[in-house]
């Protein structure tokens, strides 16, 4: 069913919850969230966000019942080897790859058990919230095994003498590690990503999609760049720009009291770190500022 306002899938609660949030309304997409409501109508652009858990946000786009939606990739590639395997369709449209939600997949055993690759694995019970990812997996390394599906507290399921070993998302390694856990095997690498259902759009849906899109890139590439001011010894300024990341293009200007010295202006596409302000400091640079960018387009 075709609405004309845009329909975006977020999830409502969870681990990619507020920064999918935080990117929209950074795109300039005006909302306000009140208590348990799952449709949220935007204020000022024709689009209407779906507050769902992110187990549905693959389906709801494979279905064509919402325009676009931001999920993990381990959810997006689970879903899809599932329905693939009923015989109802997976397709959707990759759209960007997003700056958040990193995390890997991974089997984990016992930390005090010997590991010397998959086929230690053969015979074993893996219990995991991803069991068609970990039999593609497994079939891969050519090993059987037999699966113990749990939706949550999967590190908890050795040692409560659920299974052998687990497959699950693993990014500081802290929950394996208080279960007395070990990372084996990485079977998948996985960021957020935004996507859209195939098919059609209306030619007004498809220009707000682009305007999101390119308001997304610039809010990703701000976020990731700084803008640096500083003051240097002329005769330095070569040395001190090639310390500088991405300084092809400073710009350089007098100052009015120190005819010696200049201050150079850029935007540098990472961060600068400690150790090369000391570098710089030592070339003779003060005042040496470095800024957030709020936005930014090319
Ligand atoms: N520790 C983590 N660090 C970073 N990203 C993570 C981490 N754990 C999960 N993610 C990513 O966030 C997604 C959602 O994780 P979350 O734990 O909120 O899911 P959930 O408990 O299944 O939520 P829901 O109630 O919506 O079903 C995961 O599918 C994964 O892509
Ligand atoms: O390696 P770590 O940094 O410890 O993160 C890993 C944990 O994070 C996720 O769960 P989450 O905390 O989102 O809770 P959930 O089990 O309720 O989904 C995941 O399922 C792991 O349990
Ligand atoms: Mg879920």
């Amino acid at each position: 069913m075709q609405t004309q306002r845009l329909r975006i899938a977020i999830q409502k609660k969870g681990r990619l919850s507020t920064e999918c949030k935080d990117l929209l309304k950074r795109c300039g997409v005006k909302f306000n969230l009140i208590g348990e409501r799952l449709v949220v109508h935007c204020e000022n652009m024709p689009i209407d966000l779906l507050l769902v858990r992110d187990d549905d946000i693959p389906g709801l786009i494979m279905d064509g019942v919402v325009d676009l939606g931001f999920i993990g990739e381990n959810e997006l590639e689970e879903v899809g080897l599932e329905r693939a395997a009923r015989g109802e369709p997976s397709h959707y449209e990759m759209l960007r790859r997003l700056d958040f939600g990193g995390c890997r997949l991974s089997i984990a055993i016992d930390k005090d058990e010997e590991y010397l690759g998959p086929q230690d694995l053969q015979g074993k019970r893996i219990a995991t919230t991803y069991p068609q990812l970990v039999k593609r997996y497994m079939t891969e390394q050519g090993v059987t095994f037999s699966t113990c599906m749990l939706n949550g507290s999967v590190e908890v399921a050795p040692r409560a003498g659920l299974a052998d070993a687990i497959c699950d998302l693993v990014s500081t390694g802290a929950t394996l590690e208080a279960n007395g856990l070990k990372e084996v095997e990485v079977i998948l690498q996985s960021k957020a990503v935004l996507i859209q259902r195939s098919g059609d759009f209306s030619a007004d849906k498809q220009a707000l999609i682009e305007r999101l899109l390119t308001r997304m890139q610039g809010v990703i590439q701000a976020k990731e760049s700084k803008y640096i001011m500083l003051h240097a010894p002329t005769e330095c300024l070569e040395q001190v720009t090639a310390l500088l990341p991405g300084a092809e293009d400073p710009t350089v200007l007098p100052l009015s009291h120190d005819k010696s010295r200049v201050a150079v202006h850029l935007v540098s596409s990472e961060n600068l770190f400690w150790e090369t302000m000391e570098q710089l400091k030592a070339l003779g640079a003060s005042s040496i500022l470095v800024l957030p960018i709020e936005k930014m387009m090319e």
